[in-house]
């Protein structure tokens, strides 16, 4: 397993992260954990903003929560002067309850209720980033309606096929977001928005996947969005201030992951506006960027107990661990490959290749297929690196397991964030009509 950031082995042969022995964080935690190394996370927010000052342009790094929420997460991303786009009102709350500065929060996704957009007017965020004409519609009469005006971004469809899994491809023309360049359903858009009287059109916005490790699928839509503003600007006397090129840049999950540097996606990214906006005469908009992945992938761990082991001689060998699917649906939805070591022997050599299974009523459940281990035995702790981003934030109660805890680690201290669920939370909500019930 790659050791990330501030990851290493002890000289108890321990794996240790931010300083903190995984031994010892499971023993005071329990497992399944989630780990994450603070000043990685906090090394990654300050890479985008020193490549991004490198470049001469106007930029602004809104962290995209999706990929890890909760209220420290919101602090530090506040700490490290990003912005922060959410796409419910439940990262909204999560945000504002730590003290996110609402002018900075963008507020994302394809069908916003009209509480949500209630909300977030109410809380005076930063901008919408409109996904579709009902949107369009109903933003204007309720900012109308407040006697507000309201900042907008459109998020335009550029018809790029991102080079990843085709489940997190959001660029190409058949896509559920945005507005469609190539039928002109986005100049449409446009000029909708320019006749909006309480809409203020900042600019537009475009996401062409994510876990993307190719610059070219950046480089082919900018080239495309920068035609499109130009078009715009000739056709509706319309210049754009704002040019979000979304995120997507990918991570290594594993030795056949050869991720290119933030620093050279950034390269790649402003030389290419700089390029076109030269050859248009286009004045250089403000560059926007909404990186989930690339923050926080590396910086989380999950520490798992081995529990019981099957042996199917000349077949396989099943190591199952505490946790699956519900603290990362990853391998199970998009067949994502982790790597993974174990925590409490981590200088043993490796002898064989196990399949790592949950422990849900799931075949599917499945976290590695082919892992190599030393001899495992039960107790063991297995870490599987790099589950940082979409692991918590898309953890689930299948089963009724309960969450796992988070906790942040620097400088050998270690916090908890994130408490792990009880089995009161897993019933909270659960209604009860039996009288003098004995539930406590
Ligand atoms: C609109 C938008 N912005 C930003 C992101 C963040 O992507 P990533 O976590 O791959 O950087 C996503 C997720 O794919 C997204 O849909
Ligand atoms: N959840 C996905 C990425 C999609 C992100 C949102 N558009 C993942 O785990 O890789």
């Amino acid at each position: 397993m790659y050791l990330h950031g501030n990851s290493r082995v002890d000289h108890n042969g321990h794996l240790e992260i931010g300083g903190c022995s995984t031994v010892q964080l499971a023993e005071q935690y329990g497992t399944p954990l989630y780990i994450y190394d603070e000043v990685l996370i906090e090394s990654k927010c300050r890479e985008f903003h020193e490549a991004l000052k490198e470049t001469g342009l106007k930029y602004q790094v809104a962290y995209a929560s999706k990929a890890f929420l909760c209220i420290e997460q919101a602090r530090l991303i506040e700490r490290e002067g990003l912005c922060l786009d959410v796409v419910s009102s439940g990262e909204l709350y999560t945000a504002l309850q730590a003290g996110f500065p609402p002018e900075k929060i963008h507020f994302h996704g394809n069908n916003k209720s009209i509480e949500e957009i209630e909300e977030a007017l109410d809380a005076k965020i930063g901008c919408f980033v409109v996904d579709n004409f009902f949107e369009l519609e109903v933003l204007q009469a309720i900012a109308e309606d407040r006697g507000v005006y309201v900042s907008i971004l459109l998020r335009v469809t550029p018809g790029v096929e991102a080079h990843t899994h085709e489940y997190v491809m959001t660029g190409q023309e058949d896509s559920k977001f945005g507005f469609d360049i190539t039928s002109g359903q986005a100049n449409e858009a446009v000029a909708i928005s320019l006749d909006s009287p309480n809409l203020k059109l900042l600019g537009i916005h475009s996401h062409i996947g994510s876990q993307i490790f190719e610059p070219d699928g950046f480089v082919h839509a900018i080239k495309i969005l920068m035609n499109f503003l130009n078009a715009l600007k000739n056709e509706l006397d319309y210049t754009a201030e704002i040019l979000n090129v979304g995120g997507g840049f990918g991570i290594r999950y594993t030795s056949e992951d050869e991720p290119l540097s933030i620093v050279k996606h950034i390269d790649q990214i402003t030389s290419i506006i700089k390029q076109q906006c030269e050859e248009l005469s286009y004045p250089v908009p403000e560059l926007w960027l909404e990186p989930g992945r690339s923050i926080v992938g590396e910086a989380g761990t999950t520490l798992y107990t081995i529990g019981a082991t099957k042996n199917l001689p000349s077949v396989r060998k099943y190591v199952s661990v505490d946790g699956g699917m519900t603290d990362n649906i990853r391998p199970a939805l998009y067949g994502s490959k982790y790597e993974a070591m174990l925590a409490n022997r981590a200088n043993d050599e490796n002898k064989e290749v196990v399949s790592i299974a949950g422990k849900c009523c799931e075949s599917g459940d499945m976290l590695i297929w082919d892992c190599e281990l030393p001899v495992v035995e039960s107790n063991d702790l297995l870490a599987v690196s790099c589950t940082g981003a979409y692991g918590y934030s898309m953890a689930n109660n299948y089963n009724r397991i309960r969450r796992p805890a988070v906790v942040f680690v620097k400088d050998g201290v270690s916090r908890v964030v994130v408490q792990r669920e009880t089995y009161k939370d897993l019933i909270k909500n659960d209604m009860i009509y039996i009288e003098n019930s004995s539930i406590r």
